[in-house]
């Protein structure tokens, strides 16, 4: 058996047709949706996940607003613009592309944001909202998973998930959201210090592998008809991504997510979801 495919780029493309019409709306009521992003250096990687950005903003009708700084911009420097961002009305949700240069403090940068403004949903307030149930943006990785496999129909419901890897963006936050009544699933998180991971693994109805360890969850670690969710982005010396999940894998289980073209895609899908709902919710304040 091969596994059936979890197409990222397909459903992303879904999300974003249906986001045009909701930008439309929001523009039909006097309220423009603008994205900003603040890149600080010049990594080529971070420069094209920004500007891949921008060109998601454009396909639906959110505005753009880029800002850079050099690699050598103090912690002073950067807070000016995140303060900039935080003041201008055109800017309705903004990231600041991670990770920032060695020597700034990065969470003195997150928590300067605006939180009405948080596009990722990695702020302090944001990720306090989710544990308290409030509505708020959630984080990208995340909400994109969770809606990656309501498209194809597998259900989360009572499903027993388990997630590789403990950090903020996907592995320690993914559990808030699985748990919360609405997805009703139960969540297993593993990290470096899990004993008997491939025992834990065996009895997942879903894996989501987010541990940035190439090729960790292998054949045999996988329940026949599991779903696998492949976030890791590791890459070769060709430069080539080489995920968490062995090839191998497709062969066990009934769903597993390409990499690239599964969970990347879903991640930037969602990041427009949150400017959008942010312009709505404070549309709807006023
Ligand atoms: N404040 C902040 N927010 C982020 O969300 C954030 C960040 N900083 N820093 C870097 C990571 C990385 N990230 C990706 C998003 C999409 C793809 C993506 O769409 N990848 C494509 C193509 C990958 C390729 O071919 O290189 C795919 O998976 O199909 C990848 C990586 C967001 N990040």
């Amino acid at each position: 058996m091969t596994a059936q495919i979890l197409d990222g780029k397909a459903t992303a493309a879904a999300i974003k047709s249906e986001l045009t019409a909701r930008v439309a709306a929001l523009k039909a009521r006097g309220i423009t949706p603008g994205l900003g992003t603040l890149l600080v250096g010049d990594d080529p990687g971070s420069r094209w996940y920004v500007n891949g950005k921008h060109k998601d903003c454009a396909e639906v009708g959110i505005a753009s607003i880029q800002r850079e700084l050099p690699a050598t911009a103090s912690q002073e420097d950067i807070e000016e613009v995140v303060r900039e961002l935080n003041a201008n009305p055109q800017c309705t949700g903004y990231i600041v592309q991670l990770p920032l240069p060695k020597g700034i403090d990065t969470n003195r940068v997150l928590e300067l944001m605006d939180p009405l403004k948080d596009a990722d949903g990695l702020h302090p307030t944001s990720l306090g909202r989710l544990v308290l149930n409030e509505p708020g943006p959630l984080p990208c990785t995340p909400y994109g998973i969770v809606e990656l496999l309501r498209h194809h129909g597998v259900e989360i419901n009572g499903a027993h998930v388990v997630v590789l890897g403990r950090g903020i963006t996907v592995g320690r936050s993914i559990g808030l959201l699985l748990t919360r009544k609405s997805e009703n699933a139960t969540v297993t998180l593993c990290h470096t210090g899990t004993r008997d991971l491939s025992g834990l693994l065996r009895q997942a109805d879903i894996i989501v592998a987010a541990a940035g360890v190439p090729h960790l969850v292998k054949p045999e670690d996988v329940k026949p008809g599991a779903a696998v969710l492949d976030v890791g982005v590791s890459r070769d010396e060709a430069g080539k991504i080489v995920g968490d999940v062995h090839p191998g894998v497709a062969e066990v289980a009934a769903w597993i997510s390409p990499n690239p073209g599964g969970v990347g895609p879903m991640t930037r899908a969602q990041l427009l979801v949150n400017v959008v709902e942010a312009a709505e919710r404070t549309g709807s304040a006023r």
